[in-house]
């Protein structure tokens, strides 16, 4: 009896299953493709994607390979808004870090988190390599020289003058 029941409901559902294959045409989205991914439970977002949201009315931060909306908190931010506003389409780690935000920030943020970035699409940073030969004239001879002249010009002056004067008095 079981089984002819089994075997039944096998036979619905099959006709079910043909006629939802038949009459929905299901697409991909092709938007979450090229925009976002959603890995283990995570939203990936692409650097394309993060900087199209780069104004006062929607705006999200890119800080250590997370990616956050903080929108709601451009008004509230202790720093003010302009520089939230100058860290987007970019990696803000370095700005982020280089203020010292305090371990309360950085609890603040997980309030902001909506996915993370795929790293391999931010520009690596350049290496900062100093340059070889320095940028200014570190040979100051002639220049001290020039003062030194400076200096001895008028002293050479006032001699000769008072040389003239000696000399015409006693001549
Ligand atoms: C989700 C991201 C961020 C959160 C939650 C956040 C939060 C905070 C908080 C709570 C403060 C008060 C001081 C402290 O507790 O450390 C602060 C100050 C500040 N933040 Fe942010 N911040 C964020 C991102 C940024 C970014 C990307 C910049 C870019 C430069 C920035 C620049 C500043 C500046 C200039 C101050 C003022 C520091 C001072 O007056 O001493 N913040 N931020």
């Amino acid at each position: 009896m079981a089984s002819a029941r089994t075997v039944g409901i096998g036979r619905k559902n099959k006709k079910k299953k043909k006629k939802f294959r038949t009459r929905k045409i299901c697409l991909p989205d092709y938007t979450t493709l090229f925009q976002a991914a959603t890995m283990d439970g995570r939203t990936v977002f692409t650097l394309a994607e993060v900087a199209s949201h780069d104004n006062r009315n929607d705006c999200w931060l890119i800080i250590e390979d997370k990616v956050y909306d903080v929108t709601k908190f451009l008004e509230d931010h202790p720093g003010g808004d302009e520089v939230l506003l100058s860290s987007t389409g970019k990696d803000a780690t370095n700005d982020f870090l280089d203020i010292g935000h305090s371990s309360a920030a950085s609890a603040m943020m997980e309030e902001f988190y909506v996915g993370d970035i795929d790293s391999s699409v931010i520009p690596a940073k350049g290496e900062y390599i100093p340059p070889k030969q320095p940028l200014y004239n570190q040979d100051k001879t002639l220049e001290f020289i020039i003062k030194v002249l400076q200096f001895l010009a008028p002293l050479v002056i006032l001699g000769l003058a008072f040389g003239i004067h000696i000399y015409t008095k006693t001549t």
